[in-house]
């Protein structure tokens, strides 16, 4: 878990100087019963006035120093947590940049979301009271067992018998207790989930009248929160009164003791008040302790938590022998006997796929649904790599490329497009660092959606995503497509991506994207649009079944034949 915790190096020097104040506070802490002993004792009993007002104004010395000290170490230790909990959600959210879809799977969104959150925040709070109470606490006890023998070893003795059974009891306490706040941790995860998918989902939830459904899935989630945490806090506060019953029964044992010893003038008043003072103390920072222990076995769950993502092996990274120099130039894909299953799955989607697509070919790929189309196009930015065969672009294998050089060569439009929240111009320049204002207009006129902002309030300034408006599917597919021709791609990667759109604009829109000198790869469910490209590839069950023009298509390939005929009726498919 080491990992977690390396952003604290950053902050030595602040850590020392929390560390040293608590060590000021503890000093005040276990002298001052001892001066309020001496002032009874020599003051107060002696009716000495001049004794009194100096343990007095030594008293309240101390006590303001231990004041002081505290504030600059609260300061100081509330400055290290969150600029730890800062530095922390950084370095997961770098590594969860890294993520393949593998690596990604292996977690649920909201597992992901609770680790930025509620996690960070629970080591946050640790390090905070860490700071503050964690090096003071144990001292006191120590400290003020000693300080107790010192003034009476027979009164003392008391604390041979409390201590350790409060710190048995804690840890009893402790052991169950985090055992129980794993569990309330999973059910965090479960709502956040469960609010995830409905948030996500509203428009179909609506449309399928699943309000009830989903509101039971709610409620059970939640109500096994609400019934783990409740058994979890009731536990945890049902252990302090016998913390309090124990504490009690010392300090009524010391004064009547003390009041036996002090009759037969074995002791002072003065000794009795400062020992019952330091039973206080010492129990108090022993509750304190167990509460910060409490706090670290929660903390250990966040703690690992954020460390199995940290240390988790990206498995899709560039590989060793990558040559840096390599760039797509020309756009050429050859898939040779290529076979692919999901990574942690045995079905393979893509069996021994061979085929070429020259350099500037416009190729259509369409075939029923699941047949691999998708999982075919995945494959060429390297977002998975396969199990079998080669993918080659411009004759080199895709993994001698370096990922960005790879990805930063292809634009990719996938099946459901994806709007970020900001500007139009935001979620079309995010395609290209430091895009124009003149390129942001030539991709959106080249994908057919200049006109449409061009008719919004706001016109490119107009805000999309959770607050802004809403756009059509067509429209928000058409963003898309202009954000991925802004990179000016090598190889162009539409997903079904015009489905949405009439036959004249997408028309309009394949007519454009001649002028972008790259190889573009289109998933299509519709004739028409196949019929625009050079060649079609027919897929059916993760297999290539056919490849050609239309025309050599309908020749060959009774299904391609059938597709047609569905779609454009059976005088079509035989007149040609
Ligand atoms: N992330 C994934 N993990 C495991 N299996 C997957 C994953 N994505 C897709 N599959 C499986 O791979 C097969 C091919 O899916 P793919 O999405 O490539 O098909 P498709 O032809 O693009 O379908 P559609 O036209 O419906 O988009 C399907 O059987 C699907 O269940």
């Amino acid at each position: 878990m080491r990992n977690v915790f390396s952003p604290l190096k950053s902050y030595k020097l602040p850590i020392i100087i929390a560390y040293c104040l608590t060590f000021v506070e503890l000093a005040v802490e276990l002298l001052l019963p001892f001066f309020l002993g001496l002032m009874i004792n020599n003051g107060v009993i002696e009716e000495d006035i001049n004794n009194i007002m100096m343990w007095g104004s030594i008293m309240i010395g101390l006590a303001f120093a231990g004041f002081v000290a505290g504030i600059i170490n609260s300061f100081y230790s509330s400055h290290v947590s969150f600029a730890f909990g800062y530095d922390i959600r950084q370095k997961l959210f770098e590594k969860i940049q890294a993520f393949s879809f593998k690596n990604l799977n292996q977690y649920p969104t909201s597992g992901l979301v609770t680790r930025f959150t509620n996690d960070v925040r629970q080591i946050q709070n640790t390090i905070f009271m860490a700071l503050r109470i964690m090096a003071k606490a144990p001292l006191i006890v120590l400290g003020g067992v000693i300080m107790a023998f010192v003034v009476n070893a027979r009164l003392a003795l008391i604390f041979v018998v409390t201590v350790p059974l409060l710190i048995l009891f804690l840890l009893w306490v402790l052991k169950v207790a985090s055992k129980m706040f794993d569990k309330v941790q999973r059910n965090v995860d479960n709502v956040n989930r469960v609010m995830q998918e409905n948030l996500a989902g509203m428009r179909l939830i609506k449309a399928f009248l699943r309000r009830n459904h989903e509101e039971n899935r709610f409620t059970k989630a939640n109500g096994d929160l609400a019934n783990i945490t409740r058994t979890t806090f009731r536990f945890v506060e049902a252990s302090m009164p016998i913390l309090l019953f124990i504490m009690n029964l010392s300090l009524i044992f010391i004064i009547w003791f003390g009041n036996v010893q002090s009759i037969a003038g074995e002791t002072s008043v003065g000794e009795v008040v400062t020992i019952v003072n330091y039973a206080l103390r010492v129990s108090m920072a022993i509750s304190m302790f167990t509460f910060i222990i409490l706090a670290f076995s929660r903390t250990k769950a966040s703690a690992s938590r954020i460390s199995e993502v940290l240390t988790l092996d990206v498995d899709l990274v560039d590989h060793q022998d990558a040559d840096k120099q390599a760039v797509v130039t020309k756009g050429k894909i050859e898939y040779q006997n290529v076979s692919f299953a999901y990574p942690g799955t045995n079905k393979t989607v893509l069996k021994d796929i061979s085929f070429n697509v020259d350099a500037g070919e416009k190729l259509a790929i369409i075939g029923a649904t699941g047949t691999g189309k998708t999982s075919l196009f995945q494959l060429v930015p390297r977002l998975y790599d396969i199990n079998q065969g080669e993918i080659l672009i411009d004759s080199k294998p895709v993994s001698s490329y370096i990922l960005d050089q790879l990805r930063g060569s292809i634009g990719y439009v996938p099946q459901s497009p994806l709007l970020f929240t900001g500007s139009i111009t935001d979620n079309i320049a995010w395609g290209k660092n430091g895009a124009t204002t003149d390129e942001i207009i030539q991709a959106a006129k080249d994908a057919q959606i200049h006109d449409t902002i061009m008719g919004l309030s706001h016109q490119y300034d107009t805000k999309v995503g959770q607050k802004g408006v809403n756009l059509s599917g067509g429209q928000k597919q058409r963003i898309s497509i202009a954000r991925a021709l802004i990179r000016r791609p090598k190889i162009l990667m539409l997903d079904d991506s015009t489905s949405a759109l009439d036959l004249a604009t997408e028309s309009r829109l394949l007519t454009a994207i001649q002028d972008y000198d790259c190889t573009t790869l289109i998933i299509t469910q519709k004739i028409s649009t196949a019929i625009s490209a050079d060649r079609i590839l027919l897929m059916d069950d993760g297999k290539v079944l056919a490849m050609g023009t239309h025309e050599e298509l309908l020749k060959k390939s009774d299904l391609y034949r059938e597709i047609v005929e569905s779609q454009f009726g059976k005088e079509y498919a035989y007149a040609r």
